[in-house]
Parts: structure tokens; C-alpha cells; sequence
């Protein structure tokens, strides 16, 4: 993965630095809750709090790394810088990290179980991600559901129409033979004269 390591906040975004507020890591690191997360990234202090539940990756990962430099895990997942600047929501940015502060490589790096330890951040997530999994699974049964109702329903119909149609067809075809035969039967001469003198009628009467 393509690391830019060196990269600042401030060729990305359109920040005034002299307008910027700069924060110590310390200071990060208290935000470091579901409710209030901070993180560094290239030198700029984000507060992630409405990236969180909107983030691809999940906010499994972005708690993670809450109230820490998360610099490296955010450019070797293959992020673009662009992505500080349209994918993070407006207002996100809270200021600089102190220039004079401890660099990125000497930070402690997180590890799963002092997350677990440290913060009930883990519990929390693994809750709401739960909680999202079994919303995603019931909307994909509901879906399966419903598409299969739909097919059901359009193949009985289907059915229904064919089945009537050769009923009606042989029906029809029937209705059509007979009434084809009492035609000829009722035209016929000779079946005239046979049927007049069944009945007592001489042939001259017609
Ligand atoms: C805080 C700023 C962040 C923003 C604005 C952001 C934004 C995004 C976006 C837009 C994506 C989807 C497309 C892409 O890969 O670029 C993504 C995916 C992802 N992000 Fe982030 N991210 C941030 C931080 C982080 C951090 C600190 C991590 C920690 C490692 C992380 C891990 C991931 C992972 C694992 C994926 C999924 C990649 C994949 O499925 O290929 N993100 N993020």
C-alpha cells in the first residue's frame, strides 16, 4: 500500500493554519469514547463522531484507533487524501496537532485487548454492529421473501391463464365441430328428407 507518510492536513484541505487551533496528542486522547472520538490524521485533529456509523470500513476500526494518530492504518487501508476533504463530514476538522509533540512512529500502537481493557468502546460497537448485521440479515429475508411471494403469485397466474386457455381452446374447437356437424346434418337433403319422413311429412310439403 501506497504509504504518504510526511503528508500535512493542510495541502488537502483549504485550511488557514494561522487560523487553526493546535492540539497536544494529550489532549486527543481524552476523546477517545463512541460519543466523543478524536483522531490524528496527517497532522490535522478530527473529531469522527458523525463519520462513525457512516464510515465503509465500520466503526469498528475508527474506535480503534479513538483518540489516537491513526495516520499509518489510514494510509496503508489505501485511503486517499481526498477522502479527509469529501468524505468527512463538514466541521470534522478541530485543529492542528501541536507541531512540537511526540512524531507519529514513537506512539503506542493500539492492541485489541487494552481496547477491551481500557474502554468499554469495544462492548459498545460489537452491540451496534450486532445489532446492524441482524437489521442487514432480516432486510435480506424480507427482501428473499418478497421476491419470492412475487414469483409464486406471477407463476400461478401464468398458470392459471394457460390452463384456462387450452380448457377454453378444446371448448371452443368443440363447440365449433358440433355446431359444424348440425350445419351439414340441417343442410343436407337427403338427411331432410330421411328426417320428414320419420315424421310423417311427405317430401312435397317442403
Ligand atoms: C477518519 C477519516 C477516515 C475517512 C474519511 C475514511 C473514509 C473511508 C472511505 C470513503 C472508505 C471507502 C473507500 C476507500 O477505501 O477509500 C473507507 C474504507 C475503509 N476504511 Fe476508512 N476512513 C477514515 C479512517 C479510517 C481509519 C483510521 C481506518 C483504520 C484502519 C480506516 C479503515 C478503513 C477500512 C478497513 C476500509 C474498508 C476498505 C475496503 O473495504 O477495501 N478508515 N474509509
Amino acid at each position: 500500500m501506497p504509504v504518504r507518510r510526511g503528508s500535512s492536513v493542510s495541502e488537502i484541505d483549504d485550511v488557514d493554519e494561522s487560523k487553526m487551533a493546535y492540539i497536544t496528542r494529550a489532549e486527543v486522547r481524552r476523546h477517545n469514547t463512541p460519543d466523543d472520538c478524536w483522531m490524528i490524521i496527517h497532522g490535522g485533529v478530527y473529531d469522527v463522531g458523525r463519520l462513525l456509523h457512516k464510515h465503509p470500513g465500520g466503526s469498528q476500526i475508527l474506535l480503534k484507533y479513538a483518540g489516537m494518530d491513526a495516520t499509518l492504518p489510514f494510509d496503508d487501508v489505501g485511503h486517499s487524501m481526498e477522502s479527509l476533504k469529501y468524505d468527512m463530514p463538514a466541521g470534522s476538522l478541530k485543529g492542528l496537532l501541536e507541531p512540537n509533540d511526540t512524531p507519529v512512529e514513537k506512539q503506542d500502537q493500539p492492541n485489541d485487548s487494552d481496547i477491551t481493557d481500557e474502554k468499554d468502546t469495544h462492548c459498545i460497537t460489537m452491540a451496534h454492529d450486532r445489532t446492524l448485521e441482524c437489521r442487514m440479515v432480516l432486510n435480506k429475508l424480507y427482501t428473499i421473501t418478497l421476491y419470492t411471494t412475487i414469483l409464486i403469485c406471477v407463476s400461478l397466474l401464468l398458470y392459471t391463464r394457460l390452463t384456462w386457455q387450452s380448457q377454453i381452446k378444446t371448448q371452443h374447437t368443440t363447440a365449433q365441430e358440433i355446431r359444424h356437424h348440425q350445419e351439414h346434418i340441417f343442410t343436407s337433403d337427403t338427411h331432410l328428407e330421411t328426417r320428414n319422413e320419420e315424421f310423417g311429412i311427405p317430401a312435397w310439403a317442403y
